[in-house]
């Protein structure tokens, strides 16, 4: 795992180097211009005699270009630069750059320009950085000064595209969409959130030297990041059984879901708990103790579906972790069902997963019931997507001066997730092209792994069986209880994630060939 930080937590964490002489400009222009040659190499085939433009802004930002560009004229590279930018309403220009940049690409016999050459084979977007604020159209900016990006060419990113708020993934304006961004000293939340993941392209991370300073962050200011190269604890959190297990040492997962009307989500959430390997999956319908005819359907389909699961209407079972809602609808025993396993847990300390309509039933009265679960041993897990977020914050967080939202510097989702989190006492996991964890004590995670094929009808479904097996199977008695419950919801996700590319690779899917592909995953992870 990785870290994110804002920018300005990146700068803080600057300053110290800076003032003791480190040369960070170097350092962080050294590694783009490497991973620039990288660029040639690969797609062009020669570094000398190639062309590469950097549109500079006065800033520091573009000083990293203008020493890159230096360093690449060494290699024969045909290195240019263009000042791109205003300043009190006149173009600014060579004069207005940084300077020992600006001399250093001289020296090195680079040259300054007034538009991009035809044959450049990569631009680098160096007009702002870090110290991007307000707002900025850029391709107008590059149409006012008479820039043209020709077509063929690679962008490559200086630390952040220019326009993006590295902090937040906002754009105000315009930005130049990026193939590739080369960021310096940490990743900035604002490239995996936001609009940022839209406008960045592939991240490469270059080492400066801060990782030291960026350690002294507080756990809770900071985002840990699962991306495609690293790996959450899946292998850990739904590792194989010990040799001694048995059906209840590894876990009952009780799961209500469905209705008359959405029966197919019981199936769903059943299979992903099932396809992950646990003790046994109890089925609880939602109807009183005695059922009914409607129930007996989705009861019969569940059965049906998957004959190793004990069905029935009893809540007071045996239960290591809850799933609660998922095609629930609207029906009326859904409150009933929805308090009273809330308060069991509260006595028991079992981990309760609330999603889709479950989440709908959730008010400020709960926020105690939640915390009676969490002094138990046991946590609250909600899984909302934005909209769901959004009722959640009209009703729970609707009193006078709630909205303090002039002061957030956070990616909207991950502050709308700690907000929740924290109003609560229980974990958020908001889902989006990027997904967000965060726990009721501000630590959060992002992951960026999964894909748009999991946005289908049941994709939800399937993720909130594998959080409640997450839950129920690595309670202390399995040998994983030093995973605490961010590392497993981290790791569902995960899991959720791999196996929609799985299920990618033999085609277009719906949700039911995530359950089938959690288990080649796990069966992979496992060997
Ligand atoms: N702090 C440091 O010394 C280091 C910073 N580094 C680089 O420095 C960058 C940050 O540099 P700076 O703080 O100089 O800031 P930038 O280079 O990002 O930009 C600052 C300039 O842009 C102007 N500006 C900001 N928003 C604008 C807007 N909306 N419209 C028009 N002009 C606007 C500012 O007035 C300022 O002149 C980082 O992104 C990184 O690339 C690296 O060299 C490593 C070391």
């Amino acid at each position: 795992m990785r870290w994110a930080y804002t920018a300005e937590q990146i700068r803080a964490a600057e300053q110290p180097l800076l003032a003791a002489g480190e040369p960070l400009m170097r350092r962080a222009a050294y590694g783009l211009a490497q991973q620039i040659l990288r660029l040639l190499r690969a797609r062009h085939s020669r570094v000398s005699g190639a062309t590469v433009a950097a549109l500079v802004g006065k800033g520091n930002n573009g000083g990293d270009a203008l020493w890159a560009l230096a360093f690449l004229r060494r290699r024969g590279v045909h290195a240019v630069a263009i000042p791109v930018g205003a300043d009190h309403g006149a173009a600014i220009t060579a004069a207005d750059l940084h300077a020992e940049g600006r001399d250093a690409l001289l020296q090195a016999g680079g040259s300054m320009a007034t538009h991009v050459p035809e044959d450049t084979a990569v631009v680098v977007d160096a007009i702002f950085g870090t110290g991007f604020r307000g707002s900025a159209d850029v391709p107008t900016m590059l149409r006012d000064a008479g820039v043209t990006v020709p077509e063929h060419a690679v962008v490559v990113a200086c630390d952040v595209p220019s326009g993006l708020n590295a902090s937040t993934g906002e754009i105000p304006g315009v930005v130049l969409p990026a193939d590739l961004t080369v960021t310096f000293g940490g990743l900035k939340t604002g490239l995996l959130l936001g609009e940022g993941p839209r406008v960045a392209g592939r991240v490469e991370l270059i080492d400066v030297g801060l990782e030291p300073l960026l350690g002294e962050t507080p756990t809770d200011q900071m985002v840990g990041v699962f991306e495609k190269d690293t790996s959450a604890p899946v292998g850990a959190v739904f590792a194989p059984p010990v040799w001694d297990a048995h059906k209840y040492s590894r876990g009952v997962i009780a799961i209500s879901a469905g209705s008359p009307q959405y029966p197919g989500a019981a199936v769903l959430t059943v299979a992903a708990a099932v396809a992950t390997g646990v003790g046994m999956v109890r089925w609880v319908g939602v109807t009183g103790d005695d059922g009914d005819d409607d129930s007996d359907t989705v009861s019969a389909g569940v059965v049906a579906a998957h004959p190793e699961v004990i069905a029935g209407h009893e809540a007071d079972g045996r239960a290591d972790a809850w799933v609660l809602g998922p095609g629930w609808g609207t029906g009326e025993n859904v409150h009933a069902r929805y308090r009273q396993v809330l308060d069991l847990a509260g006595q028991r300390g079992t981990p309760v997963v609330l999603d889709a309509s479950a989440l709908e039933l959730i008010n400020n009265d709960d926020v105690a019931r939640f915390a009676e679960i969490r002094r138990a041993g046991g946590a609250v897990v909600l899984t909302p997507h934005a909209g769901e977020l959004g009722r959640l914050e009209e009703r729970l967080l609707t009193e006078p001066g709630a909205d303090d939202s002039h002061g957030r510097v956070d990616a909207v989702e991950l502050w709308r997730a700690r907000r929740m989190a924290a109003h609560v006492g229980a974990h958020v996991l908001l889902k989006g092209p990027t997904t967000v964890i965060a726990a009721p004590d501000g630590q959060a995670r992002l992951d960026t792994t999964g894909g748009p094929e999991l946005a289908t009808a049941g994709s939800g479904d399937t993720l909130a069986g594998l959080v409640g097996s997450a839950l129920g199977r690595t309670l202390p008695k399995t040998g994983s209880g030093t995973l605490d419950t961010l590392d497993k919801i981290a790791a569902a996700v995960r899991l959720h994630a791999l196996a929609g590319r799985r299920a990618q690779q033999y085609g277009p899917f719906g949700a039911s060939a995530l359950a089938p592909a959690v288990r080649e995953v796990l069966a992979e992870v496992g060997e």
